[in-house]
């Protein structure tokens, strides 16, 4: 499996070293605006594959979308970050026009491929990747909800006190600061539902924790995070190579699935060879209803900023 990620910054390289570290795809392609700077990523990861026992080809590049050809997923987190005290649409300005030329660039050269869409704010870019190439719905994914998920784990386990391999939890909605939903209702440890070992307040902590996930760790780090965010696209684009079947939390061009049609939202689908393979609808509660369609608001109205 040949992957291109475009953008080889702090998200692009991180995946890209994931990707590598698992092993499971031939090569990785990356891409930069910046003149050799990708050609300098590819090489120092290289260097780590004598280290760390892989044998996936890294290269480098600068903008030449030839080599990028025939690539069967490509990931695309080129664009700005944001800097501590901003929100992720702020982004929107610089961010439309990188992702638009570069989806479009892509598909020129890799008319099969599937693109995994990282950029923010990523539902909004997500949909305007669909709008932009007019690919099948099943090709287009954002990636949000496996990184939210992966931080309520983190939160749930922390309030739980027990590893993250023990708990079971799910973040649906938009990648925002207010828009995300986590399904705290449905979190359990081992199959018993966190309620039965947390207080309603902490369960709140633990839901408001998760929301501002990507804004505590910008405030840390003065630009926003990496390595969870280049696990949760490596464990994606693992997934569409395994053909495994897996269940995450994406952004998905939805056409009346939760009522919602013409928006990109976080919801869980199946990923595979295909890549959204199924979008699936499971129940939810009055109030998450509720959370969902006000989530849907706020990403149409940074959606009518495209226009
Ligand atoms: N969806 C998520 O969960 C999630 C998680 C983390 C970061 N992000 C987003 O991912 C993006 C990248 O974050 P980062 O920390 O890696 O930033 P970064 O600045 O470290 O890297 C971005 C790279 O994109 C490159 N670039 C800019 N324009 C380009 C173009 N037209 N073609 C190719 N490359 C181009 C830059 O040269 C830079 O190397 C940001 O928008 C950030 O908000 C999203
Ligand atoms: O927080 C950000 O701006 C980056 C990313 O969306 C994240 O959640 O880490």
């Amino acid at each position: 499996m040949k992957v291109t990620v475009v953008g080889a910054g702090a998200v692009g390289a991180s995946c890209a070293e994931y990707i590598a570290i698992k092993n499971f795809a031939s090569e990785v392609m990356l891409i930069d605006i910046k003149e050799g700077f990708a050609e300098g990523k590819a090489m120092d990861l290289m260097q780590c594959a004598s280290l760390n026992g892989f044998d996936t080809k890294i290269t480098g590049v600068t903008n030449d979308y030839s080599k990028t050809a025939g690539s069967d997923v490509a990931v695309i987190t080129s664009g700005i970050p944001r800097k501590p005290g901003m929100t992720r649409e702020e982004l929107i300005g610089i961010n439309a026009g990188i992702v638009k030329s570069v989806a479009t660039s892509l598909i020129e050269h890799s008319p099969n491929v599937i693109i995994i869409v990282v950029s923010n704010p990523m539902d909004t870019m997500a949909y305007l990747a669909h709008k932009a190439t007019g690919l099948p719905k099943n090709r287009i994914i954002g990636m949000g909800g496996a990184l939210d998920s992966a931080r309520f784990k983190f939160r749930l386990a922390e309030a739980l006190g027990c590893p993250a391999s023990d708990v079971d939890g799910m973040v649906i909605g938009g990648h925002s600061d207010t828009g995300m939903v986590p399904l705290i209702g449905k979190a359990a440890r081992n199959s018993v539902k966190v309620s039965e070992f947390l207080s309603e307040e902490r369960m709140q902590q633990v839901v408001e924790d998760t929301k501002v996930g990507g804004a505590t760790l910008t405030k840390l780090l003065g630009t926003s995070a990496w390595y969870a965010p280049g696990a949760a696209v490596s464990a994606m684009v693992q997934a569409i190579a395994l053909d495994s079947k897996k269940m995450f939390p994406c952004s998905a061009l939805l056409d009346g699935e939760y009522g919602l049609t013409d928006i990109s939202i976080g919801v869980p689908c199946i990923i595979g060879k295909n890549g959204i393979e199924k979008i699936v609808e499971i129940e939810l509660s009055e109030a998450e209803k509720a959370k969902i369609e006000e989530s849907a608001e706020g990403v149409k109205k940074t959606n009518a900023l495209l226009n």
